[in-house]
């Protein structure tokens, strides 16, 4: 059977300084439909930059990728951000909601590119079958202000899931979330794989790496091959890990998939290269 993902020796070399540094160093990953995988690593092994090639804001300078057998290394920005859209899902550590739309409105959002045109009715039942599926369509008509975090959280989640993606890309979602509240989250989007979607969840999280199928662990941009614990993960080598600054990052366009046309890759915006 064909895997969902193959990423065959990726490398990313950040360039423009005095010596470039390698970021990704070679890695090796194969994810199959439905399966789940966690990536732990200290603070600035390279996860995000990882996830970012995945999510194709950014291309490797070298190795392969392969998205359901089709070799995707080398596309143009116009077809990178189509199949974005298409088939990607994005769940980050902040919310990106937009504060002047009802729930039900931002994960409508997601459904305004990349999908074609879709009837109105079509795409209301599509809106609030994802807030059933995150537990939370009695709160349609609610704007994030009048939701708790862990709400707002199951509504970028519902927004990620709304377009039934291939593979799901999460980013410290729980990371500004109480206990109970995270393991919720990590809950629905590890019920998404039960229907066949991927999911990549990087954390600094034992109990959450640990509800995903595999736990891979990132060291210095070299991903382990060998599916560990994640108490073996974390080892006093990687006694470095804490939770990842929240800088500028993502806009709620741009984490519905639906304003990155050109390629800006929102997990990186605003940040100098
Ligand atoms: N735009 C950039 N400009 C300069 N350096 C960068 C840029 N993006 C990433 N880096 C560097 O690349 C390395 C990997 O960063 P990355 O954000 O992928 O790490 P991470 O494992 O996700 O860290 P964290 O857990 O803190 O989020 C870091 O050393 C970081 O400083």
């Amino acid at each position: 059977m064909t895997a969902l993902l193959e990423l065959h020796g990726i490398t990313k070399t950040l360039k423009g300084q005095r010596t470039p540094r390698t970021i990704l160093d070679g890695v090796d990953l194969t994810v199959e439909s439905g399966e789940s995988v966690a990536i732990l690593g200290r603070s600035g092994s390279g996860k995000s930059t990882l996830l970012s090639l995945i999510g194709l804001f950014d291309r490797p300078d070298g190795g392969r990728y392969l998205l359901g057998g089709q070799d995707i290394t080398r596309l143009s920005e116009r077809r990178a951000a189509a199949l974005r859209s298409a088939e990607f899902g994005f769940v980050f550590q902040r919310f990106f909601l937009l504060k002047h739309l009802t729930a039900a409105q931002n994960v409508a959002m997601a459904l305004v590119n990349g999908q074609g045109w879709l009837p109105r009715r079509k795409r209301r039942a599509r809106t609030m079958a994802a807030l059933d599926q995150v537990g939370i369509a009695h709160l349609a008509k609610h704007r994030p202000a009048r939701l708790s975090g862990g709400e707002q959280q199951r509504v970028a989640v519902a927004r990620a899931l709304v377009r039934e993606p291939r593979l799901l890309l999460a980013d410290e979602p729980t990371g500004a979330l109480d206990t109970e509240t995270g393991n919720l989250v990590i809950e629905v989007m590890r019920s998404a794989t039960e229907r066949g979607c991927g999911l990549i969840l990087v954390t600094h999280d034992r109990d959450h790496a640990n509800k995903m199928r595999r736990v891979l662990r990132l060291d210095d941009g070299v991903l382990n091959p060998a599916t560990t614990t994640p108490d073996e993960a974390w080892t006093p080598h990687s006694a470095g890990m804490q939770a990842a600054p929240s800088g500028a990052g993502p806009t709620p366009e741009s984490a519905a998939g639906v304003s990155a046309p050109d390629g800006a890759d929102p997990t990186r915006e605003g940040v100098p290269r």
